[in-house]
């Protein structure tokens, strides 16, 4: 009747993470040597580890085989449909901070908006007969927010990697990717529209609303809870 809770396996989350769970008294330890994802929490009992890519902690949760799970929250709105209702945001953590924007060229001087970028779509696609392509692998948040916001005349292509390369590449006019220093945008010859910050998205635990939640399950998390000052 263990909590499983997920951590990120690698990467920019996982040590931040490890280093959140210890200033409030526990410690994530991995099993044996260090391939192997499996791990416990001490300092508390009823807690098991779970080490996984950032990437699939929101599906897990969602699929209810996490009862808790730190990552991104832009991944966790990219990957969940209706994610609000599927899973519980249980603390803000303070890290992994980065921002997903809509960039453009900064050559098209005229580009300061989405009204803008609506605009220059739809020329663009009286003049080219295909419609301007935005690059990300963000596609459920980017699509959701243009809609919001009107713009209409455009396509999503898929990039896993390097974003901000593929403008000078010219396989996309324009991209929806995450920033935080604004380094690559800029290497890259590349703005961010005033308007175009779609979520600025930090390292989150989130409370899966699908796991199985016994009365030994709740206990745990009250004493999680506690333990953790949230
Ligand atoms: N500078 C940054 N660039 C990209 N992501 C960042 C940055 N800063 C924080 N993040 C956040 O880190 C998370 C992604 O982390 P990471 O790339 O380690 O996970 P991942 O996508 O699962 O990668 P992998 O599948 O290789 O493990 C996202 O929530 C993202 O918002
Ligand atoms: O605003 P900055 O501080 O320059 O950081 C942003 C960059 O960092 C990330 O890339 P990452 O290193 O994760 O590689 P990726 O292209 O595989 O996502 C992100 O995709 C941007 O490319």
């Amino acid at each position: 009747m263990t909590i499983r809770l997920g951590v990120p396996s690698k990467g920019r989350l996982m040590d931040k993470t490890f280093d959140w769970f210890g200033a409030r008294g526990l410690t994530l330890r991995k099993n044996g040597n260090d391939r192997e994802y499996a791990g416990v929490v001490e300092g508390i009992g009823g807690v098991e580890l779970a080490l996984l890519s950032a990437g699939e902690i929101p599906r897990e949760l969602a699929a209810g085989r996490l009862h808790l799970g730190v990552t991104g929250s832009d991944l966790v709105r990219e990957k969940v449909a209706g994610w609000d209702l599927r899973l519980r945001e249980l603390a803000r953590l303070g890290f992994g901070g980065a921002d997903l924007v809509i960039a453009v060229p900064q050559g098209w001087v005229d580009v300061d908006t989405l009204d803008d970028l609506d605009a220059v779509a739809a020329a663009f696609r009286r003049r080219h007969g295909f419609r301007l392509r935005i690059a990300t692998k963000y596609h459920r948040l980017t699509r959701e927010f243009l809609k919001e916001h009107g713009v209409a005349d455009y396509q999503l292509v898929d990039s896993q990697g390097a974003t901000e390369g593929v403008v000078r590449n010219e396989t996309a006019e324009a991209i929806s990717d995450i920033t935080s220093t604004g380094e690559t945008l800029r290497a890259n010859g590349l703005k961010i529209l005033s308007d175009g910050l779609i979520h600025s998205s930090q390292a989150t635990l989130f409370r899966s609303g699908a796991a199985q939640w016994s009365e030994a399950h709740r206990a745990t998390l009250e004493a999680l809870e506690e333990k953790l000052g949230i």
